[in-house]
């Protein structure tokens, strides 16, 4: 663990000022040789009769509107396990003010960033990748995770200062994703003729929203190197605001990669693994990455729901039976196991599945889990 200088000076640096620096080119830890000029080519879903689908908020609340919608809202769940949600009640104007205070931070100087890093055994703060091992595979990426919900646990310390309106618009996006969440999970719920506040339920009342600014600096080999690498979320429901203008996202369907398109003011919302639980398998939350540019920079804002960690999660009685059998062992505080897998460079933790080769996989985690509580593996971004 962390014994190579190599590994060491990388650690030190953000991916940003490894993109201004022209004559280096990425690390081995950046690279996967395989990757070739498939990672960019991957097709629109238009391209090959294959949509990812679009819900109207303002429809699926409006009753004359929302059973029609709420089957949408179930197709997309169960093909593709997200969509991308218009009329959601926020502008453009809301929007873009999100996307330029984050810029904004990027553009501070390196001293005025630091002020906000995050500490050695923290998860919260500006940074990237945590390195526990020289082999793992590193993310082209710098980022800003903080928790923003419920209020009173945020970490002002963390929070940025500069732009001088950054608390401010993110303490109102936070206000508004809230909204949308109740919403969304009520629907999600009336969509497999659930009661309607079910999944609010089974998340609890101490569940928690963070939110994530990812920044991909340019990289000269973007055929070779990812944003993001595959991995399904581990929320219950995540929202994504893509960048307005590059691409960069992409969702496995079927053993092929698809771009996510941009619509510039719609949200990405996808189902993360705890709703994937939940569902009893219904709804599977999708492997997802992200590709990067040569030229261009990209910014996303992710805003991941997190079930309360003392709430066991569990499928939910009314969708296992006879026909339906129980695919998934409850879980508590999914999330943290989730960080330490993904951070090995594991790639993506096996859900807690019956009858599954996964259960051993899973038992591993709890074990790793118990034996490592005095020398705590914290984790990421
Ligand atoms: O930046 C993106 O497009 C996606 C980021 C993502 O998947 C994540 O933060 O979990
Ligand atoms: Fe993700």
């Amino acid at each position: 663990m962390m014994g190579s200088a190599e590994v060491d000076i990388i650690g030190c640096k953000s991916v940003q000022e490894l993109s201004l620096d022209s004559e280096n080119l990425p690390s081995n830890n950046y690279i996967y040789k395989e990757g070739g000029v498939g990672f960019r080519d991957a097709p629109l879903p238009s391209q090959s009769d294959l949509h990812i689908p679009v819900v109207d908020i303002g429809k699926l609340i409006s009753p004359s509107t929302s059973q029609q919608e709420l089957h949408k809202l179930h197709s997309a769940l169960s093909s593709w396990g997200l969509f991308q949600a218009i009329n959601h009640g926020m502008t453009s104007l809301t929007l873009n003010k999100v996307r330029e205070i984050s810029k904004q931070f990027f553009e501070l100087s390196k001293e005025e960033k630091q002020k906000y890093a995050r500490e050695p055994n923290g998860i919260e703060g500006y940074g990237n990748d945590v390195i526990l091992s020289e082999n793992q595979k590193l993310d082209w990426t710098d980022r800003v995770y903080l928790k923003v919900h419920p209020e009173h646990q945020r970490n002002f310390k963390l929070f940025p200062q500069k732009p001088n309106d950054f608390r401010n618009t993110i303490e109102q996006y936070t206000q508004s994703l809230r909204q949308l969440y109740e919403i969304i999970l009520r629907a999600v719920a009336k969509s497999l003729n659930l009661e309607e506040d079910c999944f609010l339920k089974e998340c609890g009342e101490r569940d928690t929203m963070f939110m994530r600014i990812n920044y991909y600096p340019p990289c000269p080999m973007p055929d070779h190197v990812l944003g993001v690498k595959p991995h399904a979320d581990g929320s219950s429901i995540t929202f994504l605001l893509q960048d307005k203008e590059v691409e960069g996202l992409q969702v496995l369907k079927d053993n092929q990669w698809f771009k996510v398109p941009i619509i510039p003011d719609a949200l990405v919302i996808n189902v993360g693994d705890q709703i994937e639980i939940m569902s009893n398998g219904i709804f599977q939350s999708p492997v997802h990455r992200v590709v990067i540019n040569e030229e261009k920079e990209r910014l996303t804002v992710a805003m991941f729901c997190i079930p309360d960690s003392e709430q066991e999660i569990k499928p939910v009685d009314k969708l296992v039976d006879g026909t339906k059998p129980i695919l998934y062992r409850p879980v508590k505080n999914y999330v943290d196991l989730y960080f330490q897998y993904y951070q090995q460079g594991k790639g993506q933790l096996k859900l807690p599945k019956f009858n599954h080769s996964y259960v051993q996989d899973f038992s591993e985690l709890c074990e790793m889990e118990e034996n490592e509580n005095e020398n705590e593996i914290k984790c990421v971004l």
